[in-house]
C-alpha cells in the first residue's frame, strides 16, 4: 500500500498566507482496481490563482488545489503505460489514483532536451494564458505597442516574448533590478522596476510617448489605474490577474475608469484561460515550437522537496520567483 503526503488548507488565509495556514497530512491509497492508475508527482506548480480560489472554492481541511506533472508508476488501464508522464489537476499531493479521465498525457513529441516541468509553465497553463490573452483577448497586431506587468513571471515573460514574435514593441515591469535585466535579456524593448521608479505615470510616458495599443494586466490595483490613462485610441486591455489585490483584507478603492474608457474608446475584457482549452492543443503546439526554435526562452524557480510547497507558494506571492515557480518533489 502507498501512503501519499498531502498539504491541506488548515486555516483560511487572512491577508498574506502564512506557513501556519497549511498542514501536511498522510493519506493511505487503496489498491488499484481495474481501469485505475497509480501516479507520483514529479513536479508541482504554485500559482497566484490558488490565493483567490482558496477563498472562493475551498473549505478548511481541503487538500490545496493545484496541478502537477506526474509519472505513472502502476497501471491497470491499458490506455496508460507505466513510465509515461501526464499533467494532472489533483492538488498538492505526492501520489494519487486516477481512472485516466482527468489526465493529459505529455505530447508524444515532448523532446528529451526540455524539462517536463515546462508543461506547468511556458508550455502549460501560464503559457496558454499568455497565448490566448494576447492573441485573442488583446487581439494584438504587428507594429503595435504592448504593456505587461509582472513581466518576469510565468505569464508575463511569455506575453512579452510572444509580443516580440508577433512584431510588436514591448514594455514590461517587474519588482527588482535583476528581473529588469532579465527582461532586457529576453528581448523586451523597455523594462523598469515598478518598486523604485519615482513616478509611474512619467515612466510609462517615457517608455512609449505615443501610448499603448495593448495592456496585458496581471496586477490590477494602482498600476492598472495609472496605465489605463496611457492607452491609445481603441486600445485593448486584457484583464488577466490582480495580484496586487489578492491579499487585501480591505478592498482597494480605485480611481474610476469611465473617462479614459469613453474618450479613447477602449475595450477591456477579463478572461480565464480554461475557457480557451478547446484550443489547448493548438496553443501547446505553438508554444513548444517557439521554445524549440529558441524564440521563446524560459526560466524556472525550482524549489526542492514537497515539504517546501507552502514556502514556495508564499515566496512566489512575494515576488521571489524569476519565471515559473516549480516544486521538484
Ligand atoms: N486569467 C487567467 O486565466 C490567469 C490569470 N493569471 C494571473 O496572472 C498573473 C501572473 O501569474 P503568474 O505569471 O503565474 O505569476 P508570476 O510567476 O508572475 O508570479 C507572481 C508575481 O507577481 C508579482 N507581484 C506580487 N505581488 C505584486 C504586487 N503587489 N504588485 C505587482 N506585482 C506583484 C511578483 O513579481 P514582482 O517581483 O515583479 O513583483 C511575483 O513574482 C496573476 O495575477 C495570476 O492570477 C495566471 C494564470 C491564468
Ligand atoms: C487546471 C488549472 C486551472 C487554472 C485556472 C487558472 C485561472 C486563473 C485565474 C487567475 O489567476
Amino acid at each position: 500500500m502507498v501512503t501519499a503526503k498531502v498539504w491541506v488548507l488548515k486555516k483560511h488565509f487572512e491577508g498574506f498566507p502564512q506557513t501556519s495556514d497549511f498542514e501536511m497530512k498522510q493519506e493511505a491509497l487503496a489498491n488499484l482496481k481495474d481501469g485505475e492508475l497509480l501516479l507520483e508527482s514529479v513536479f508541482l506548480s504554485v500559482d497566484p490563482y490558488m490565493r483567490p480560489y482558496s477563498k472562493r472554492d475551498m473549505k478548511e481541511g481541503d487538500v490545496m488545489i493545484g496541478t502537477q506533472v506526474a509519472r505513472i508508476v502502476e497501471s491497470k488501464n491499458p490506455a496508460f503505460a507505466v513510465g509515461a508522464f501526464v499533467v494532472a489537476n489533483r492538488g498538492w499531493r505526492t501520489h494519487f489514483i486516477s481512472d485516466g479521465k482527468d489526465l493529459n498525457l505529455l505530447p508524444a513529441s515532448w523532446p528529451e532536451s526540455l524539462p517536463k516541468s515546462l508543461a506547468l509553465g511556458t508550455v502549460g497553463m501560464p503559457g496558454l494564458t499568455a497565448y490566448f490573452g494576447l492573441f485573442e483577448v488583446c487581439k494584438m497586431k504587428p507594429g503595435e505597442t504592448v504593456l505587461v506587468n509582472a513581466a518576469a513571471g510565468a505569464v508575463g515573460s511569455v506575453v512579452g516574448q510572444l509580443a516580440k514574435i508577433g512584431g510588436c514593441k514591448v514594455v514590461g515591469c517587474a519588482g527588482s533590478d535583476s528581473k529588469v535585466a532579465y527582461l532586457k535579456k529576453i528581448g523586451f524593448d523597455e523594462a523598469f522596476n515598478y518598486k523604485t521608479v519615482t513616478c509611474l505615470d512619467e515612466t510609462l510616458r517615457k517608455a512609449s510617448p505615443d501610448g499603448y495599443d495593448c495592456f496585458f494586466d496581471n496586477v490590477g490595483g494602482e498600476f492598472a489605474s495609472i496605465a489605463i490613462n496611457h492607452m491609445k485610441k481603441y486600445g485593448r486591455i486584457a484583464v488577466c490577474g490582480a495580484i496586487s489585490q489578492y491579499n487585501d483584507t480591505v478592498p482597494q478603492k480605485g480611481p474610476y475608469i469611465q473617462f479614459p474608457m469613453i474618450f479613447n474608446e477602449l475595450s477591456m475584457k477579463g478572461f480565464i484561460v480554461t475557457s480557451w482549452y478547446n484550443r489547448r492543443e493548438e496553443g501547446v503546439k505553438a508554444l513548444l515550437k517557439w521554445v524549440l526554435e529558441g524564440k521563446l526562452k524560459y526560466h524556472e524557480q525550482v524549489t526542492e522537496r514537497f515539504e517546501n510547497m507552502p514556502a514556495a507558494f508564499i515566496g512566489m506571492l512575494k515576488g521571489e520567483n524569476l519565471g515559473k515557480a516549480i516544486i521538484k518533489v
